[in-house]
């Protein structure tokens, strides 16, 4: 029977991001987000390949990032404002970079579907020791020109996500959840 009364089990089911426009200064320092960023490692990893690395962008580092997006941005007549909003609110952002790894055993889906863990697992460890955290991409983590200028990105790299984290003081109301006996078929025989 499973302990539904586990604090763990209970953080997973009551879990929820805090939009970055809602997080403001303090963020955690080096110390806080080590913890954070060595339970976001612990991800299922086929291969042990380590297909992704980390790229901390503190203050004014985020500032410069926003500045960078923007001026892109304006040159192309692409809506800058937006995306660029998050680095400059939120006290520290980690790109989490998708690193694929050669290899004849493991395709890139299942290197893909790691990063992915690892997205999440920042996401939570930030959630879970108190901090509000969000899960951003837009369309400046999608050009990889743009993002290989700014964060010297190899060419097979891509980033999977900004994890923009600091300190939110109100959780936003719930947003609709699964049903999940729509999504779910058990199959006995
Ligand atoms: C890959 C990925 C990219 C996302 N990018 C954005 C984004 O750019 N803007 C946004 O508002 N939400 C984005 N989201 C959604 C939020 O991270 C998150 O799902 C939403 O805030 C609710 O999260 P919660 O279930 O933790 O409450 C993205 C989610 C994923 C998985």
């Amino acid at each position: 029977m499973t302990d539904t009364a586990n604090p763990v089990l209970q953080f997973m089911l009551t879990r929820r991001s805090r939009p970055a426009k809602l997080l403001r200064a303090p963020g955690p320092d080096r110390a806080a987000l080590e913890p954070m960023l060595q339970a976001a490692a612990r991800v299922p990893d086929h291969g042990k390949l380590e297909p992704w690395r980390f790229i901390v962008l503190e203050q004014p580092a985020g500032a410069r990032v926003a500045g960078q997006i923007m001026e892109y941005a304006r040159t192309r007549e692409l809506e800058g404002e937006k995306p660029a909003r998050a680095f400059i609110d939120s006290p520290v952002c980690v790109a989490v970079i998708a690193s694929p790894k050669p290899s004849q055993k493991i395709p890139e889906l299942e290197q893909t579907l790691s990063v992915g863990a690892v997205c999440l697992g920042l996401v939570n460890a930030a959630l879970a020791t108190g901090w509000g955290a969000n899960w951003l991409t837009g369309w400046p983590a999608h050009d990889g020109a743009l993002m290989t200028q700014i964060l010297g990105l190899a060419p097979q790299e891509w980033v999977a996500g900004f994890i923009h984290i600091g300190t939110a003081d109100t959780a936003p109301p719930d947003r609709p959840r699964p049903d999940m006996n729509a999504i779910t078929d058990w199959v006995q025989t």
